[in-house]
């Protein structure tokens, strides 16, 4: 039998550079784990991709699939549902390969619940003033919905406690480094092995 593959969880503060970050984990060559795309109802953008950024459906079907238990997690992030298909986490899994998430902290959670034995990573900022530098720099923002968004990345952050990992994204190339040798070493965890030894001794 295959052993199950691990499911790797990459999560934070909005604006702390989750995408960007896990963009440059899958533009690197040396990886062996497959990106799980997500679902949203939020519209799609200029140069986006169906089935490749996300799967853009409408609100009413993305509410069948949670009816229909097919989420394995899922959130309201700025008015749009975000979430995570199950059939291909577990078709995956199963196959014994590793699937990476990225998603924001409150769908991590609920991943947590159901897949305790996952890798949960925490991006941080290097300071608040970077994070609201990086927020404030993305967009369109007012003032005040900046204040607000820092408000809400605070309380993400204390959140971190959940998580087994805290990465700092002070830069790109250093983060992808970081995330890869937490991936590699959580293969080497006994928990992960000890099954196989025991099913060898039991043969003998
Ligand atoms: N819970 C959850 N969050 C997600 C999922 N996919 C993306 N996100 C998060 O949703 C947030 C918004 O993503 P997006 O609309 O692409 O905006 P941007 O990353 O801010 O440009 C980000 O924090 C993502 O990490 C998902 O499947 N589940
Ligand atoms: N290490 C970094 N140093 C400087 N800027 C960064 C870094 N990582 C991400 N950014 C920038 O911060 C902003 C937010 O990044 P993004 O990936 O959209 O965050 P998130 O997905 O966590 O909301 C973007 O403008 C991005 O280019």
């Amino acid at each position: 039998m295959t052993e199950r593959g691990l499911l790797i969880v990459l999560s934070g503060p909005s604006g702390v550079g989750k995408g960007t970050v896990r963009k440059a984990i899958f533009d690197s060559e040396d990886n062996d784990f497959q990106y799980s795309i997500s679902m949203t109802t939020r519209n799609q953008r200029i140069g986006e991709i169906e089935g490749e950024d996300y799967y853009f459906r409408t609100k009413k079907e993305f509410e069948q699939m949670i009816k229909k238990g097919q989420m394995l997690e899922y959130a309201e992030y700025v008015g749009n549902y975000y979430g995570t298909p199950l059939p291909y986490v577990q078709k995956t899994l199963d196959k014994g390969k590793d699937v990476f998430l990225e998603i924001e902290v409150q769908g991590a959670l609920q991943v947590k619940e159901k897949v305790p034995d996952g890798v949960f990573i925490f991006l941080t900022p290097p300071d608040l003033a970077e994070l609201r530098l990086r927020i404030t720099g993305r967009g369109t923002d007012s003032e005040d919905t900046i204040d607000e968004r820092m408000k809400v990345a605070r309380e993400e952050i204390e959140m971190m406690a959940s998580y087994d990992y805290a990465v700092v994204n002070d830069e790109v190339p250093k983060a992808v480094e970081r995330i890869k040798s937490i991936i590699s070493s959580e293969h080497f965890r006994v928990e992960r092995v000890i099954g196989k030894y025991r099913k060898m001794l039991e043969e003998l």
